[in-house]
């Protein structure tokens, strides 16, 4: 099993209140101790455009040790700011909708795999030690779009074999506004390439609850990679309707009831987010960690 945590970024880049460095930099440090191994610690798009996560450079060179973390980048120009700071590890992002990628990135799907292909190119030449490079590829709206609604999941398998051609590692399918249901899980890895199942990985957000569900199916089909989000933080600025990211707390309970260990603490993993759920001046909501937290404060009395 493979679990992406995807917090401090994809959970935190939509939130309005600024989160001081210090406090992501703690947080990634409890994720970490919770037994987290691969973490999307920020991302090197425009601050203009994601405020939130305009101090990547400073965050990246004091993450603490242990976990492997990746980036997300945008362009030529965000792959350079990664590289200076020694970023090994990083995340594309196109999606299979023109629409959303209009809103999100100002350009079209083809023109993304164009820059894409630049930047592929740029990172491959970067003189990072082969075995150290990973680059992994998100195709958004896997399911649906916000502005352009279904999506055929042959024009989602298009997207990804087109970036597996192009030589990225890993294909993550997004969906990014929460609202897929298991069948189309099924549909969709019907019109997926199965020969690269080990290296794709599944993105749920959990606008209406069926996460988990759909991380279910996606099991039953032999998929094991899963991305999720500390306290179920999350929401894309440029997905209006979007919810939450499944959360990392459902997740590791339920892979871990199915019998499929992860490595993760449930009572670290319960209070990881607790510093930024205090400066967001919000209370947990996930149901795996309302419930370690309910447990462990009935131990203690
Ligand atoms: C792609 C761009 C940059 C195009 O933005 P643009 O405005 O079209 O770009 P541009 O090339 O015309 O540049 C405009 C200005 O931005 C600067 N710029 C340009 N690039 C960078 C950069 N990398 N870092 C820093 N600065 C940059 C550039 O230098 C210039 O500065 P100026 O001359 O005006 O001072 C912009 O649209 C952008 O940053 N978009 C990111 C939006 C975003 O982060 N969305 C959320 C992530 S996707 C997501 O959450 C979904 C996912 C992945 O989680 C999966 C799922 O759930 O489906």
């Amino acid at each position: 099993m493979r679990i992406v945590e995807v917090g401090p970024r994809d959970g935190l880049q939509n939130e309005k209140a600024p989160v001081p460095t210090d406090v992501k930099l703690r947080f990634i440090a409890r994720l970490a101790e919770a037994g987290l191994k691969e973490i999307e610690a920020t991302s090197f798009v425009s601050p203009k455009w994601v405020p939130q996560l305009g101090d990547a450079a400073e965050l990246w060179p004091q993450l603490p040790p242990g976990p492997l973390y990746s980036a997300l980048v945008p362009n030529q120009k965000g792959l350079a700011r990664a590289i200076e700071v020694g970023v090994k590890r990083i995340a594309l992002f196109t999606a299979a909708s023109d629409a959303f990628t209009q809103k999100n990135i100002n350009m079209t799907v083809d023109a993304s795999l164009e820059v894409f292909r630049q930047v592929i190119a740029s990172f491959r030449g970067a003189g990072i030690p082969p075995a150290d490079q990973w680059m992994r590829a998100y195709v958004s709206t896997a399911f649906e779009c916000p502005y352009a609604g279904r999506i055929e999941p042959g024009r989602v398998a298009e997207v990804a074999n087109r970036l597996f051609e192009m030589g990225v590692d890993e294909v993550s399918l997004g969906d990014t506004i929460g609202v897929a249901a298991p069948v189309e899980v099924f549909r969709l890895a019907d019109a997926l390439d199965s020969r690269r199942k080990s290296q794709i990985a599944w993105h749920f957000h959990d606008t209406h609850g069926t996460g988990i569900a759909n991380v279910s199916a996606a099991l039953d089909l032999g998929y094991t990679a899963f991305d999720s989000s500390a306290a179920g933080f999350g929401g894309c600025p440029y997905a209006p309707g979007a919810g939450g990211n499944l959360a990392t707390e459902d997740l590791v309970y339920f892979l871990e009831r199915t019998g499929m260990p992860t490595g993760v603490d449930v009572d670290r993993m319960a209070r990881a987010s607790e510093e930024v759920l205090a400066v967001l001046g919000r209370a947990p909501t996930a149901k795996s960690q309302l419930a370690a937290l309910a447990a462990a404060a009935k131990c203690a009395t």
